[in-house]
């Protein structure tokens, strides 16, 4: 939480001005890195609610492999709309990457089971990846992937989880990003028989918006709450089996929501 707030000041501090593609403008740092030990509590925001709902049916929905904004729409959850086309499709963005990789000869990749059955066959592999990056379909996804590529890593019977993040919206983005892969982290863990270790996430361009700089200050004045704890309430068979009700954050104490407006 701290660290998170750090890199806020750090951006407002020392993050210069920089045009984008949206047209709004940012502050904007190339590369940083927060660690966050998961034994320690769960990294949800503590100085603005955030949507957990959101978040989790998100992580839900990239796990089914699942990139149309039905199954989001039908619990309650708008964060993908702004993309969509008519047909409420995204393109072969994350889930279609995650679950069935186009490989040549028409055959297709799951590299969420193959990274789950490699820490449990191979644990001190160094090739436990999963890439959203597929060069080949950029074109074809209606936004290209920010949180673009992953990897495992196993020691002491601990699992943590490292992200390469390539552009982050450091005040609508972000925090819906550590925790969502946080919460996969702890998923990849339970699966595996092993305890959450770190969650590591590395950012590319940090931005802040032009017109998220007051929401920002307004957070860094704010004094954070110690961290929720996740409850997961049971394990099911398989990484693809969790359900939204299986998840519950504990003593999660917020201060209220502060809305800003994304930039499309
Ligand atoms: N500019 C931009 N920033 C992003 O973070 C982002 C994109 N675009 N495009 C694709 C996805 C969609 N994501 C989003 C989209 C909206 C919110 C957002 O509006 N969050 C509100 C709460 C909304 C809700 O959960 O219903 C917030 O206050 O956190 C967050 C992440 C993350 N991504
Ligand atoms: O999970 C996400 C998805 C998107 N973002 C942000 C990062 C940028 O502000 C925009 C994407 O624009 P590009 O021009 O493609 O970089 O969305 C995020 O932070 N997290």
């Amino acid at each position: 939480m701290q660290q998170y707030l750090e890199l806020l000041r750090h951006v407002r501090a020392r993050g210069v001005r920089k045009a984008d593609r949206t047209g709004t403008g940012t502050l904007s740092v190339f590369g940083y890195q927060m660690r966050f030990d998961l034994a320690a509590g769960f990294p949800l925001i503590t100085t603005k609610k955030l949507h957990v709902k959101s978040i989790l049916y998100e992580l839900l929905w990239f796990l089914r492999g699942d990139t149309n904004i039905a199954y989001l729409r039908d619990h309650g959850v708008s964060i993908w709309d702004e993309w969509a086309d008519e047909q409420g499709e995204l393109g072969p963005i994350y889930g279609r990457q995650w679950r069935s990789w186009a490989a040549p000869n028409g055959r297709t990749i799951d590299q969420i089971s193959r990274s789950i059955d490699l820490i449990r066959r191979n644990p001190d592999s160094r090739r436990i990846i999963v890439s959203a990056w597929n060069v080949g379909e950029l074109e074809s996804m209606t936004l290209t992937p920010c949180h673009a590529l992953f990897q495992f890593w196993v020691a002491e019977g601990k699992l943590s989880c490292q992200l390469y993040q390539r552009s982050a919206d450091l005040f609508l983005g972000v925090p819906f990003n550590v925790a969502s892969y946080a919460l996969l982290t702890h998923l990849f863990a339970q699966q595996c028989d092993l305890a959450p270790g770190e969650f590591i996430w590395t950012g590319g361009d940090c931005h802040l918006y032009l017109n998220h700089l007051e929401q920002a200050d307004e957070q860094l004045g704010r004094t954070p709450h110690a961290p929720p704890r996740l409850a997961i309430r049971r394990k099911p068979p398989s990484i693809f089996e969790y359900e939204y009700e299986d998840f519950e954050f504990l003593d999660y104490q917020a201060h209220p929501a502060i809305k800003a407006p994304i930039a499309v």
